[in-house]
């Protein structure tokens, strides 16, 4: 067998939508040191976002490093899309000196796990570590908290079900799964905030791995990467609620679609435009591109519940069609015919 020194470390990167986990990408392949760096990028929505904005931000990974695995939960398309992704990676003439996956922010990441034990895999690559990524106002705001009564009501109706919030789900089963945790955007959370923050997480279940607090998840990469973790072997120890069914999980709580965008006049009212619709229709997550009046550059739009952001990053290429497009995410059962109507009003 191949000792485990000699296998390429992975490191999977967890968190809710919009947690901060392709902040945190760029930031450490920004600072790579050296390390020649692949990146696997999954997301739920049908257009992918993650990848351009990956692109670009370092030689230490070049634009073939970056392999996007968009429309579906990495942790479903295992056998389809991610074993044979790796397969490739690794069986390059000059593979990469360490692997980072992120995955969508409603994958979980425990079936993403098993597949390191995938005979072609396991022998060649061992998961450095587990980092989930918290949003820290979220959390802090019982955004990914039960509430007691309703799981009480429900269960007594059907003791199958354990959860009236499948937002709760998805936390619980990235913080156990975790070897480290980044309680990100710390820069929105006072004392009460952070000590919130931290009660949601440890009460999301029994793991306790140590928790960093993070600014725009900058951190030192020689703490995130070398951890050793080698969690492929661990896995009893990372508990899913859907251990009982040995994994089986579906995603039908969560839905996703793509809004095209007419070219915006102002950025600053388009964010808030934006930000009246996610509040008013209960939407969770909003990204992508937008093209502004005469301006060469493409205007990004991330929002992640009602707080937006927005900057212009890259120009539009030549021939590339200026069309803007956004992906809207949402607990099943979003008013998609609202939405748009007012997306595009
Ligand atoms: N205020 C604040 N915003 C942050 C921080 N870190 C990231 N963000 C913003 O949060 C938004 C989401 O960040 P991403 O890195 O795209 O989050 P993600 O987890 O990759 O999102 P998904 O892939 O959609 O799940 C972006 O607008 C970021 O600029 C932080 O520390 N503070």
């Amino acid at each position: 067998m191949t000792p485990v020194s000699r296998k390429i470390p992975a490191t999977v990167i967890t968190g809710f939508l919009g947690a901060g986990k392709t902040t945190l990408l760029r930031h450490v392949i920004a600072q790579a040191g050296g390390r020649r760096i692949a990146v696997i990028v999954n997301e739920f929505g049908e257009t992918g976002v993650d990848g351009d904005l990956l692109r670009g931000c370092g030689a230490a990974c070049d634009d073939d490093s970056i392999v996007e695995l968009a429309n579906g939960c990495l942790c479903c398309t295992v056998a389809d899309d991610f074993v044979p992704t790796m397969e490739a990676l690794i069986d390059r003439p000059n593979p990469p000196d360490h692997i980072l996956i992120e995955t969508s922010g409603l994958a979980l990441p425990k079936p993403l796990l098993k597949a390191f034990d995938w005979p072609g895999v396991r022998n060649r690559v061992t998961v450095d570590g587990v980092i989930a990524v918290i949003d820290g106002p979220a959390a802090a705001t019982g955004r990914f908290a039960d509430d007691p009564t309703a799981v009480a009501a429900q269960a007594a109706e059907d003791p199958s079900l354990d959860h009236d919030n499948p937002l709760a789900e998805v936390f619980g089963d990235q913080v156990n799964a975790a070897d480290l945790i980044l309680l990100n955007k710390a820069d929105l959370l006072d004392a009460a905030g952070r000590a919130a923050a931290e009660a949601a997480i440890r009460a999301a279940g029994p793991r306790r791995p140590p928790l960093i607090e993070t600014r725009e998840c900058r951190i030192d990469p020689a703490v995130l990467l070398g951890l050793g973790a080698a969690a492929e072997d661990d896995l009893a120890a990372r508990p899913s609620h859907h251990d009982a069914e040995d994994g089986a999980h579906e995603h039908n709580d969560f839905e996703s679609f793509t809004v095209p965008l007419p070219p915006a006049a102002d950025p600053e009212a388009l964010a808030a435009r934006l930000a009246r619709v996610a509040a008013d229709y209960g939407v969770l997550r909003m990204k992508g591109f937008v093209a502004v009046a005469d301006k060469p550059l493409r205007l990004l739009v991330q929002g992640v519940g009602s707080r937006f952001r927005h900057q212009y990053e890259r120009p539009w290429a030549p021939g590339e069609e200026r069309q803007g497009r956004l992906v809207v995410i949402g607990e099943t059962g979003l008013d998609r015919a609202g939405i748009l109507a007012a997306l595009t009003a």
